[in-house]
């Protein structure tokens, strides 16, 4: 097992490129199962979960080529339909594969997902979603079990926002006879993505970005070259180290306008944000304030960003609340935060953190992969030297964190345990 050593107290201060997106990159590769024609797919980062999804595409039988952040998918030879619990278990995201496979092959068994250190998250929209494209479903020995003759157009309201569902139903919709309406649609980039490298492989899709989305099935998709879009979770992630430790940090080869809530919150703690093209720049500009947080889904604050800015809050003025409203138990890095010296108090949904002077190092113990990056953070400020351990949950979602902050002056080394 691997661990971080992190000296505190270093402001960041630099550049660094931001990589391609995990959120995207999942759904994106499970997406060439849809063709028998190879899919070329630039800046995938170099993550566990990536390494996952890769395995999973060719258990099935995709023929894959992957050089540096290039992946070549050749789904022309898929021999199975089935994803197996060892590797589904180590990725709820494998899921991902099941409207593809229904969609291409009349049928799938996909290991049921179970729930992580951030909550139960059942899978029943997608599975609502897929009975009504006409998909006959049945839960046995702990898969989903799903057949279809065909898949046919029909109008699809989830009870809640879902991201994955939404992806996982858009890549069924697209091959399905007739039309298919997405109501409650997730409004994430990272389904915009989707949609668009769907659209570039023949699909005819509209309203992505939006809470409808209508999907014309169309009989066959083709291959593509597609481009992951970067990843607007690590680029915040960056950002908020920087103003933490106040220092002054610029992330580059992302897309600004996806970072509206993160960027809005940065300017209410007092740092200055200044945003370019395709970069977004964010300098600390001495002590910050508290602020309150509440998430949301797209466009409003995500909730992967919520450990993060406890980070932040922590070690700002005054008091904040910050509201979990996606998972129920996304707190995990509460307890670890106290070990430095935070003064947290939760109650239901809703921590109230009191900013403390100052944090002191300690040994500290990852949960979940944001948690992780939370740790980092508040690891970076605190007085001495603190560990962080089972960083395997960061690797999930951070391509080379602690390099990366090491090019902005961080003093942090990735020891074995
Ligand atoms: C790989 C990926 O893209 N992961 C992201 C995705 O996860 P994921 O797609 O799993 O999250 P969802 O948007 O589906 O979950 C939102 C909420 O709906 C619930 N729910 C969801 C589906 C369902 O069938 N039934 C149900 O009850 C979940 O338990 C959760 O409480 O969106 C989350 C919310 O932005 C992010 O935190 C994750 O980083
Ligand atoms: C919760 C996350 O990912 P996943 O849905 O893959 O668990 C995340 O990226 O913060």
């Amino acid at each position: 097992m691997q661990k971080l050593v992190i000296k505190g107290g270093v402001p960041l201060h630099g550049e660094i490129s931001v990589s391609g997106a995990k959120n995207a990159a999942l759904p994106l590769l499970a997406s060439a199962l849809l063709t028998d024609e190879p899919v070329v797919f630039e800046n995938v980062p170099e993550l566990a979960d990536v390494n996952t999804m890769i395995r999973l595409l060719e258990d099935l039988g995709c023929k894959i080529e992957r050089n540096d952040h290039r992946v070549k998918i050749d789904a022309s030879q898929v021999r199975s339909t089935v994803a197996n619990y060892d590797l589904v278990k180590t990725m709820r995201a494998s899921i991902l594969v099941l409207g593809p496979l229904i969609a291409r092959f009349g049928k799938a068994t996909v290991s049921l997902p179970g729930g992580c250190s951030i909550g139960a998250r059942p899978v029943d929209q997608h599975i609502k979603g897929m009975k009504a494209l006409g998909a006959e479903i049945n839960l046995e020995h702990g898969y989903v079990n799903a057949f279809a003759d065909k898949l046919v157009g029909a109008r699809v309201l989830t009870d809640m926002v879902t991201v994955t569902g939404t992806e996982n139903l858009l890549m069924a919709a697209v091959l399905a006879e007739g039309e298919t309406i997405l109501e409650n649609a997730a409004r994430e980039p990272e389904v915009v993505d989707l949609a668009r490298c769907l659209k570039s492989m023949g699909a005819d899709i509209t309203g992505e970005g939006t809470v409808r989305i209508v999907i014309k099935g169309v009989k066959k998709l083709h291959g593509t070259n597609y481009k992951v879009m970067a990843d607007r979770i690590e680029a915040g992630s960056f950002l908020v180290a920087g103003v933490a430790t106040g220092g002054d940090v610029t992330v580059t080869d992302c897309q600004p306008e996806y970072l509206g809530a993160v960027i809005e919150k940065l300017l209410e703690a007092g740092a200055e944000v200044i945003t370019g093209d395709t970069w977004v720049r964010a300098k600390s500009k001495g002590r910050t304030k508290a602020v309150d947080i509440r998430t949301v889904p797209y466009p409003g604050f995500p909730t992967d960003m919520q450990a993060q800015f406890m980070a932040l809050d922590t070690i700002s003025d005054g008091a904040s609340h910050i509201t979990e409203t996606i998972f129920e138990n996304r707190f995990m890095h509460v307890p670890e935060l106290q070990r430095l010296g935070a003064d947290i108090n939760i109650d239901g949904h809703t921590a109230t953190v009191r900013g403390v002077e100052k944090l002191s190092g300690a040994p500290l113990m990852a949960t979940d992969l944001r948690a992780s990056a939370a740790l980092v953070i508040a690891a970076l400020v605190a007085e001495g030297e603190s560990t962080v351990d089972r960083i395997y949950h960061l690797d999930r979602g951070y391509e080379r964190m602690e390099e990366k902050l090491k090019t902005l002056g961080a003093q942090i080394e990735r020891i074995k345990a």
